[in-house]
């Protein structure tokens, strides 16, 4: 069953839970009336649904030319998997996990990478949002999938967990720490991760060398209705609260690719050119923090 036949379009009163701030509502909203093609048909590929961004080179093989009949659906089927490419390498940076561990989605979207963190590693993946119908979505898959005594979505904010202290091996932000302060983001990722647990967070923040964030930056925050951060001021909240990066890699070269690609596409969103432009002037990186809870 495809996310297009079951109907995602939301209703208006789909469940806004009474969120901490009057942003968090906003941004419950936003993600309860998502649908976007470029989402939606890139997951019925094979049912991992994500809201992030790829990385890799293009299989120029796969994707044929513009002249092949084919070709639409060549260009969905590559620009998905760049997408799960990214989430794999998201997982390659969370270190040994064991079955009977348990992980944390915080920010876990339609919850493409935790079926994928599952599968990789047989544990537990406990995913938080502020969308139901998200939330919603990512539990009727994992029934799909027979997964759900392993993987579950729930409406949650991400600052303020119901785990316990330590319940965690390892947590993440794949694309939606910009949603959220660090320093509270990273003190509740501290507290439920236990000692020597990992932390990795794929994102878009600001380059402090270009001075402040530029106007591509400021169209993207507008776009999305979040607020991203400088690459230091990530390095600043995690030696606050325990974490120490045990990798810190610049993927930006790895994206352009992609939204190369993508922009070509009828999928387009219209936010194409900030993300390719910031990314060539060097205003705004595509970064992997990898960190260690000390
Ligand atoms: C761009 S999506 C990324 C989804 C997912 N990480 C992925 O890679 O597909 C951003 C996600 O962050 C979530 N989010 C934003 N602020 C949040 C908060 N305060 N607590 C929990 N989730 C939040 C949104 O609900 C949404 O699911
Ligand atoms: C790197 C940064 C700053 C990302 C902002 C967070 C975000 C909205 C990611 C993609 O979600 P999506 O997959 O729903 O977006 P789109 O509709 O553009 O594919
Ligand atoms: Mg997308």
């Amino acid at each position: 069953m495809t996310s297009t036949e079951t109907g995602t379009a939301v209703s208006p009163s789909a469940f806004v839970p009474s969120p901490a701030t009057a942003y968090q509502g906003d941004i419950a909203r936003y993600w309860n009336n998502e649908a976007r093609p470029v989402n939606l048909r890139l997951g019925d590929v094979d049912g991992l649904y994500h809201h992030h961004y790829g990385i890799g080179e293009i299989d120029a093989a796969a994707l044929g030319t513009p002249e092949d009949s084919e070709y639409e659906k060549k260009l969905i089927n590559e620009l998905h998997r760049l997408e799960s490419a990214q989430a794999e390498v998201l997982l390659d940076h969370l270190g040994p996990i064991a079955p009977g561990d348990t992980l944390m989605d915080a920010g876990c979207g339609r919850g493409g990478s935790m079926v994928m963190a599952h599968q990789r590693f047989g544990c537990k993946v406990e995913g938080v949002t502020l969308s139901s119908t998200q939330a919603e979505f990512g539990n009727r898959r994992v029934q799909e999938l027979g997964i759900a005594d392993h993987v579950r979505s729930r409406v949650c904010n991400m600052l303020d967990t119901p785990f316990a202290n330590g319940q965690m091996s390892g947590s993440w932000n794949n694309e939606s720490s910009m949603y959220v302060d660090l320093h509270d983001l990273f003190a509740e990722h501290s507290r439920v991760l236990k000692v020597g647990g990992r932390y990795v967070t794929i994102t878009g923040c600001w380059n402090p060398r270009y001075g402040q964030p530029s106007k591509w930056v400021s169209q993207i925050n507008a776009h999305f209705e979040c607020n991203i951060h400088s690459r230091r001021e990530y390095l600043r909240a995690m030696a606050d609260n325990r974490l120490v990066p045990q990798a810190v890699i610049d993927l930006t070269p790895d994206t352009l690719p992609y939204w190369e690609l993508r922009a070509t596409s009828s999928l387009v969103t219209g936010i194409e050119e900030a993300f390719i432009e910031s990314y060539k002037d060097g205003s705004f990186q595509y970064v992997l923090i990898a960190a260690d809870r000390v």
